[in-house]
């Protein structure tokens, strides 16, 4: 399998769909994120994290977002005996939050348009529960680039198992082999990978505090304008 060196962007070809990931990929939520977490901790009388730190623990779903930010002060066994109220009370507070503080990453409305003049498919697949996820693409005015949008809880496993982005490969009756996935961290390159996708990340998003340089994908775009220039059918 092809590797991209840091540098390099491999064009692809033969490429029909676009799968974009949401969070750290079409808008920075980190400042949504911040603000519904740091409500649940101040209920739980907890100290307030920085933006950084709660960063670094997006990616992966609301469960294990809320399981990590528990764990900067509690042990393991507690945090399972404070998860649920955590959980729950985080929900609560995100639901008023989402994309109040969200902004749109240079080049998405411009690269989401490029690939449909390219008259390529488009669907949404992030971790985020996908009530959230809907209610913040119609916010940004997002929602109708998508035929699809699939979230965190829209199958039983999510990224980086493979099973949501085959799920739309054989929802657009489409080999992996025709789609690229598109995101900020390791979890879309090893869902892409496993699926048999191709696959760019972006730089600017959020990688579990990991560099990105060194997440295994067809190339690094500055944008998804710039992974625009580099599809084509
Ligand atoms: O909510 C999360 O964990 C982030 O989700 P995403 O990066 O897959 O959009
Ligand atoms: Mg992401």
């Amino acid at each position: 399998m092809s590797t991209a060196a840091a540098s390099e962007v491999i064009a692809l070809s033969g490429i029909a769909a676009a799968i974009i990931d949401l969070d750290g990929t079409m808008l920075d939520t980190a400042p949504d994120f911040q603000v519904a977490v740091n409500r649940m901790r101040d209920e739980m009388d907890l100290a307030p994290l920085e933006q950084k730190t709660i960063v670094d623990f997006v990616g992966k779903g609301s469960e294990n977002l809320i399981r990590r930010v528990l764990a900067v002060d509690f042990p393991a066994q507690q945090v399972e005996q404070h998860f649920d109220a955590a959980l729950n009370s985080y929900q609560r507070h995100y639901e008023v939050v989402n994309g109040t503080h969200a902004s749109l990453y240079p080049g998405v409305v411009e690269g989401l348009q490029a690939m449909r003049d390219k008259g390529l498919r488009l669907a949404c697949v992030t971790n985020k529960p996908l009530v959230f996820a809907l209610a913040l693409l119609e916010k940004a005015g997002l929602r109708d680039y998508f035929e699809l949008v699939y979230g965190g809880d829209s199958f039983p496993r999510k990224k980086p198992d493979p099973m949501p982005l085959l799920a739309v490969c054989a929802d657009f009756e489409l080999e992996p082999a025709q789609v690229v996935a598109i995101g900020d961290s390791s979890n879309d390159a090893q869902a892409a990978r496993a699926a048999g996708c191709r696959v760019f990340n972006v730089p600017y998003g959020y990688n579990h505090g990991e560099s990105i340089q060194d997440v295994d994908s067809d190339g690094i775009v500055a944008s998804l304008l710039v992974a625009a220039h580099h599809i084509s059918t």
